[in-house]
């Protein structure tokens, strides 16, 4: 089969077009972009009668020109537009970039031009004692939202902070009166997410983090389907994750065998999530700063999730 030949048409001044065949355009693309200023105009990417309006990447051809640029007006064109007279591009910045704006005939303005990022809800889920706590200790400038809980406190726990250790009646209670988000029975004890919490957070414009089991996770699916980021936080491989839990010395033999049994199940679950993120034994700093770049990524989304509680 005949290779496909495309032109790429550079100029290294506006008066000098260079054609460059190539056969693997987004090689040249990227690099003329680093190295030369005046790429006018990318020409034929057959076959051109399909997508006339359209390059090889899917952008608009006129996308890559300058409406105002001369070159793009012949001297009998009756479209051309007329501006008033710019100062030569040697004059001072701030007679220039006042000399465009007037020839522009508006002022440049400083708003932003991306619009503020809508407040994320991520969803943190995975194995006991994979390190979901420890992970989200560490992000910065997000709310933790406190999940209600009828289990006891552990030694160091403290109420309001890491829970709101409330009885098995006060938990049934606030189910009535549809306060929590999503609730469950995990392992004997109840635990759920209040929903006014997560309200006045993303009110004051905070990102908001829930911490839920696996199970936990699958219900919020439902309820927020894609409007919110389901992140899962695997340990390396399951021995990591069993010394792990060993090593945290929170849970009785009996215990400990119901969270690992449990957790071969829930690894099953990972494709229902949109990340993965390897907590590696003595690696969590880098399985915090993966975190932080995948919110980072979801503001800089285009179209950005919208959550609604
Ligand atoms: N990358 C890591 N390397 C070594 N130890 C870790 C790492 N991440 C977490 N840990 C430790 O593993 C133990 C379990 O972590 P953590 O309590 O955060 O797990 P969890 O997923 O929140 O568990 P659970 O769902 O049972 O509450 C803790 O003692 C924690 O300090």
């Amino acid at each position: 089969m005949a290779k496909r030949m495309e032109t790429v048409l550079l100029a290294t001044t506006p008066r000098l077009p260079l054609f460059l065949p190539c056969s693997h355009f987004g090689r040249i693309f990227t690099s003329s972009l680093a190295t030369r200023s005046h790429l006018l105009r990318l020409v034929s990417s057959p076959p051109v009668s399909e997508f006339p309006h359209r390059n090889r990447l899917g952008f608009r051809r006129e996308s890559l020109v300058s409406p105002l640029m001369a070159s793009d007006f012949s001297t009998e064109d009756t479209r051309r537009p007329s501006f008033a007279p710019l100062p030569s591009s040697y004059a001072d910045k701030d007679e220039l970039f006042r000399g465009l704006e007037a020839a522009l005939g508006a002022p440049f303005n400083s708003e932003p031009l991306s619009p503020p990022p809508h407040p994320l809800v991520i969803v943190i889920s995975g194995p006991s004692g994979v390190g979901k706590d420890a992970v989200i200790m560490y992000q910065e400038g997000i709310h933790f939202v406190v999940t209600a809980t009828s289990r006891e406190k552990r030694p160091g726990e403290v109420d309001g902070k890491d829970y709101y250790f409330v009885s098995k009646e006060e938990f049934l209670s606030m189910v009535d009166r549809h306060e929590l988000l999503e609730y469950a029975l995990v392992y004997g004890d109840y635990k759920g997410i209040p929903k006014q919490q997560i309200r006045d957070f993303m009110a004051k414009g905070y990102d908001i983090v829930l911490r839920v089991d696996i199970q936990g996770a699958a219900t919020l699916r439902t309820i927020l389907g894609n409007s919110a980021i389901f992140i899962f936080l695997v340990a390396e491989n399951e021995s990591t994750l069993v010394k792990r839990l060993i090593d945290r010395k929170t849970e009785t033999s009996e215990m400990l065998l119901v969270r690992v049994a449990t957790a071969r199940e829930e690894v099953k679950r990972m494709k229902d999530f949109d990340y993965v993120v390897v907590n590696a034994e003595g690696k969590l700093d880098k399985a915090v700063k993966l975190v932080e770049s995948i919110i980072d990524a979801e503001k800089a989304r285009v179209r950005q999730r919208r959550v609604v509680i």
